[in-house]
């Protein structure tokens, strides 16, 4: 069984676009079973960091090592560890809710080994199981990136403005969910990280991070 703990750890990171720095001198350990919240206005460099730090977008300053049981992790090898949940990240639209589900855990299998169906039920959407992601609203559409991010056997979760198109009872289900990830009995345990800009997506997180502390 993979349960050996993963931390990230970041060094004088920094991200330039052109000539701009978003952030500069980023220095971060991140463990698992730990949930950090990366907190700022808009435009201040939330999502950018989390694609740096899940090694979806180049760094253009500093070290990034993902290590396991202290021993850094290959690169080529990091995505295995990855699950991202984000309003800018596209579903297959062609394909029904089931065929996504069988498609995703062909490469990175659902924990405990759990069915598809099964997972539609607890994203609470059997009624559409057979309906294609294109007819989804957007809602719904959040429900499965979250339950892929959830349920996925991935050692770093990160959730971008979780509850964006979320409504009350879909934010209630995401809080039940993410406190449960990040709970002693998860395995693997999960570093998980946060973007937000609502207190309430991250209200039992107790590592909240402005990233306004970076910007030079
Ligand atoms: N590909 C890009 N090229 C140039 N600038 C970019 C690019 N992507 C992001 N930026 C800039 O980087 C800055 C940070 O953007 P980012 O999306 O990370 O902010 P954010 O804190 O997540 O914002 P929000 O709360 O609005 O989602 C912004 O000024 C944005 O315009």
């Amino acid at each position: 069984m993979k349960t050996a703990n993963l931390t990230l750890v970041a060094e004088q990171i920094g991200k330039k676009y052109r000539r701009e720095w978003i952030f500069r001198g980023v220095d971060l350990t991140l463990s698992a079973g730990n949930s950090y919240t990366f907190v700022g206005p808009n435009g201040s460099g939330k999502s950018t960091l989390l694609q740096v730090l899940a090694g979806m977008q180049p760094s253009s300053a500093g070290k990034l090592t993902y290590l396991r049981n202290e021993q850094p992790i290959d690169d080529e090898d990091w995505y295995r560890q990855i699950v991202l949940a984000a309003p800018y990240l596209e579903l297959i639209e062609e394909l029904t809710l089931l065929e996504l589900l069988d498609f995703h855990r062909r490469f990175k299998p659902f924990r405990n080994g759990a069915e598809p169906l099964e997972l539609i039920e607890q994203m609470q959407l059997t009624h559409a199981r057979n309906k294609e992601i294109k007819f989804f609203s957007s809602g719904m559409k959040q429900r499965v990136k979250l339950g892929l991010a959830f349920f996925s056997e991935a050692s770093i979760v990160l959730l971008d403005e979780p509850t964006s198109n979320l409504d009350r009872q879909g934010a209630a289900w995401y809080h039940d969910h993410v406190t449960r990830l990040i709970a002693p009995a998860t395995t693997p345990p999960v570093v998980l990280l946060i973007g937000s800009n609502q207190p309430s997506e991250y209200d039992f997180c107790p590592n909240v991070i402005d990233v306004m502390q970076w910007k030079q």
